[in-house]
């Protein structure tokens, strides 16, 4: 279970405040106006930016001193972290063992997951010779291959036309399925957060909301909301 207990962060004028708890396996949308704090509510739970009061919590351990890398969290960022001067194979690796020391059990655990992305035999290639689709999927798979049980999406398929990011979204809902990880995922789309996050946590007004379902709040969005959706 994922649990925000009075959490205020602060960024020179600007104030967050979340306190609510999410299920563990839930897939949440974060929503709201450009500036309203959904980065700054994923960069909290991450570890990139600290809390002024209050506490992260995961499975009744207290994240809130932990360094990003220490947290049971995996983020992935719009600009998908791929290192450019190693090979898509390589910056799978950096998922299993920071030094890239892989033994011959995690190279087999790398192709197995850039098949599972649909990425099979790219391994060779740089990041620039992929796609921005492609590059999704290797950053997805880095992602899988470090197994952690909570999943921050910071609207990573943003740049992907309509299609690709459907796909995408089926593919982050099925993998996130099969491993049971809970997924909060920014998003500007309603239709992203409909297709897929049955609950969607609004962001607006200096409050990241307790998760609410998501139809229910995009068939009847508060105001702030509602002059967002336009
Ligand atoms: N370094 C900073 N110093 C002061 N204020 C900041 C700093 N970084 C961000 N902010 C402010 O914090 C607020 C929240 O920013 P944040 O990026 O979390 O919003 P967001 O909802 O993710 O926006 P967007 O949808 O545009 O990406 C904004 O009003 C921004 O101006």
């Amino acid at each position: 279970m994922l649990l925000l207990e009075n959490v205020v962060v602060t960024q020179g004028a600007f104030r967050l405040t979340a306190d609510w708890q999410a299920a563990a396996g839930a897939r949440i949308a974060v929503i709201g106006p450009s500036g309203a704090g959904k980065s700054t509510l994923l960069s909290v739970i991450g570890g990139f930016f600290g809390a002024d009061s209050g506490r992260v919590m995961w499975d009744g351990v207290d994240l809130t001193r932990m360094d990003p890398g220490a947290r049971p969290i995996t983020t992935v960022f719009q600009d998908q972290n791929l290192f450019p001067h190693l090979t898509i194979a390589q910056n799978l690796g950096l998922g299993i063992a920071p030094g890239l020391r892989l033994a011959r059990a995690d190279h087999a655990r790398v192709d197995a997951a850039l098949t599972r992305v649909g990425l099979a035999g790219m391994g060779p290639r740089l990041p620039a010779q992929l796609s921005g689709g492609q590059q999704s999927r290797a950053a997805l798979a880095r992602a899988l291959l470090r197994a952690r049980p909570l999943l921050l999406l910071d609207e990573p398929f943003a740049a992907l036309g309509p299609a690709l990011k459907a796909d995408m979204l089926a593919l982050v809902a099925e993998l996130a399925g099969e491993s049971g990880a809970t997924v909060l995922m920014v998003t500007h789309d309603p239709k992203d957060a409909a297709s897929f996050a049955p609950i969607t946590c609004l962001v607006a007004g200096g409050v990241a909301h307790a998760p609410q379902p998501t139809a229910a709040l995009l068939a009847n969005p508060p105001p702030e909301l509602a002059a967002y959706l336009g």
